[in-house]
């Protein structure tokens, strides 16, 4: 992980939202059976006990393209991520959270799957944002609540914030992504001195 750049910016609001492939799809993916099922490609499996939706979320490497020239590989990794109490506030009522950095994977997607967690609960809060000539451009995050049987891809070199637990305690996550171990090429990060997320 290296800091590119560190930013003071001030506040920047951003109200959380449900989320829906369309309103994801400028930033990578979501697999999200009951909002896919109706649009999706479908065929039957498991002996015609499953409905199998296909190519829901993009899985891309692009390391061929990375200076060094080493090579990835294809990582599921469990990421057990814990509630950022300490960044967690209310203003005029509002639950806040303050977001503090941005990062991204230069040549990965990256996939995070809930596991063991209600599809009723709002499980995870994710935040993103355009680039704007190689930072994050911070005056157009997005945030979106996700549920718990509901899963993030983030696209290659899309900005984003680490992920953001909603709940009172942990939640593991399979992770899936390509890694070579070369810090600069794994993941870029900019540090911020705050940006205020609304989440309700
Ligand atoms: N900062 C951080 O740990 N980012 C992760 O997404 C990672 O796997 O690099």
């Amino acid at each position: 992980m290296v800091v590119i750049q560190t930013v003071d910016n001030s506040t920047v609001v951003a109200k959380a939202k449900p989320i829906s492939p369309q309103a994801f799809a400028a930033y990578g993916g979501i697999l999200a059976c009951d909002l896919q099922m109706a649009g999706a490609s479908q065929s039957s499996a498991n002996q015609g006990t499953a409905v199998k939706l296909m190519k829901m979320a993009p899985v891309t490497n692009n390391y061929a393209n990375a200076p060094s020239g080493k090579p990835a590989t294809a990582n599921w990794n469990i990421f057990r991520s814990s509630p950022p109490k300490h960044l967690f506030g209310s203003s005029n009522g509002t639950k806040t959270y303050t977001s503090k950095v941005l990062e991204r994977h230069p040549y990965t997607t990256q996939t995070f799957v809930p596991m063991g967690c209600s599809r009723d609960l709002d499980a995870f809060l994710v935040i993103v944002a355009p680039d704007k000539e190689g930072l994050p451009d911070y005056e157009k995050v997005e945030a979106f609540i996700f549920k718990g049987d509901q899963s993030v891809t983030y696209g290659v070199g899309t900005w984003h914030a680490p992920m953001v637990v909603l709940g009172d305690t942990h939640l593991d996550f399979a992770v899936l992504v390509h890694e070579n171990g070369v810090d600069l090429e794994d993941c870029e990060e900019v540090v911020y001195s705050g940006m205020t997320i609304e989440l309700n």
